[in-house]
């Protein structure tokens, strides 16, 4: 039995336009101590995804459709009070601002304490306040702060604690939602290889989401590419990076630098992810593809194992045997460049 597992998973939002399907028929598993990456640009069901599984959705979402198996028990069909006593304990949330997630009217160490005789009642206080100390040490932060409130701590001292809090109880899954972007690069990189090292010492699985490659690159096993609601491929790091068969992974590769490619041009790609509310039919990414033909615009793709990758594209089969020199050129992707070549193609 793996530790998650996400079946056919519909999350809405009701909107006065009618339902924003967020998240729509997306299936992955994750296996005890793996990371998983969830990467895609902004909007694409990211944090909804997150959210659904640890119970968390705003009053507008709902899970439409699906189940999601935590240790076998589909969380979608547990109480409040349930689920109440899975989250810190056996899941865990790494939010994208530390600020939301922390009470300004209780020192961090009043939290950390209330999560803990709350999930353990047995603790007594000296131990907690051991755990405390613990954590703040594990997550580089001086104990003595401990009794402070977070409006006292900075923005890097908030994010760390939060990550103390979120790790005291051992989880066995951690959702790390962007658990990086409001800090610099340099404390980035600690606060990954930290969190890193203590999810070897407590052996948890994590679920990264992030718009950033490089992060994935460093802390996952596998990644999962989220298009618009979808997914768009999904397979191991080293696959996903050296050699996607998925358009869109092949764009969202070539928008970030590449550590071994200094050099390479970095590409954008043109235009925004569809409108959730109405999406089109067929491939939802057919609109910025530069290989899209109407069988895309016409037909949802079915999964293709390509190696160990699944990728959700009609034509993953040619991009291995023929399109693959024109999906990696940088000039394929750039509407300009590719309509002048077109015009001159033309005019030969
Ligand atoms: N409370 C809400 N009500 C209505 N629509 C929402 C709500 N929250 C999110 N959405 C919509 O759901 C879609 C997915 O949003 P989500 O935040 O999950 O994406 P994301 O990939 O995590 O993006 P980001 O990286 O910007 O957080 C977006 O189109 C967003 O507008």
């Amino acid at each position: 039995m793996s530790l998650l597992e996400v079946e056919d998973l519909e999350v809405y939002y009701e909107t006065e336009e009618g339902p924003a399907q967020a998240v729509d028929g997306v299936s992955f598993t994750l296996e005890e101590g793996e990371n998983l990456g969830i990467v895609g640009e902004s909007g694409c069901g990211k944090t909804t995804l997150a959210k659904s599984i640890i119970g968390i959705l705003p009053d507008a979402g709902y899970v439409n459709n699906g189940e999601i198996r935590f240790q076998g028990d589909d969380l979608t069909q547990m109480t409040d009070r349930q689920r109440r006593r899975l989250k810190w304990e056996e899941i865990s949330m790494i939010a994208q601002s530390a600020m939301n997630s922390l009470d300004p009217v209780y020192t961090i160490r009043e939290q950390i304490v209330e999560a803990i005789e709350t999930h353990r009642p047995g603790t007594g206080r000296v131990e907690s306040t051991e755990i405390v100390t613990e954590m703040f040490e594990l997550v580089g932060l001086d104990p003595d702060r401990a009794d402070d409130y977070p409006h006292q701590f900075s923005g890097g001292m908030r994010q760390r604690a939060m990550i103390a809090m979120s790790l005291a109880l051992e989880p066995s899954l951690i959702l790390a939602d962007e658990p990086t972007t409001a800090l610099d690069v340099i404390m980035q990189d600690q606060i990954l290889k930290r969190i890193s090292q203590i999810q070897d010492e407590i052996r948890s699985s994590m679920l990264v989401i992030t718009h950033d490659v490089s992060v994935v690159a460093e802390t996952c096993d596998r990644v999962l590419v989220m298009y618009a609601g979808k997914v768009a491929e999904e397979g191991p790091v080293e696959e996903i990076f050296n050699k996607p068969y998925h358009p869109y992974t092949i764009g969202l590769k070539r928008a970030f630098p590449n550590i071994r490619q200094p050099d390479q041009d970095l590409l954008s790609i043109e235009g925004y992810p569809p409108e959730l509310i109405d999406p089109p039919t067929g491939c939802r990414f057919a609109e910025r593809c530069p290989m899209a033909t109407d069988r895309c615009r016409e037909e949802e793709p079915e999964a293709h194992q390509m190696n160990e990758l699944r990728t959700y594209c009609h034509y993953a089969e040619d991009i291995d045997t023929e399109l693959r020199p024109y999906a990696d050129s940088a000039e394929t992707w750039s509407e300009t460049e590719a309509a002048q070549k077109a015009q001159q193609a033309g005019g030969d």
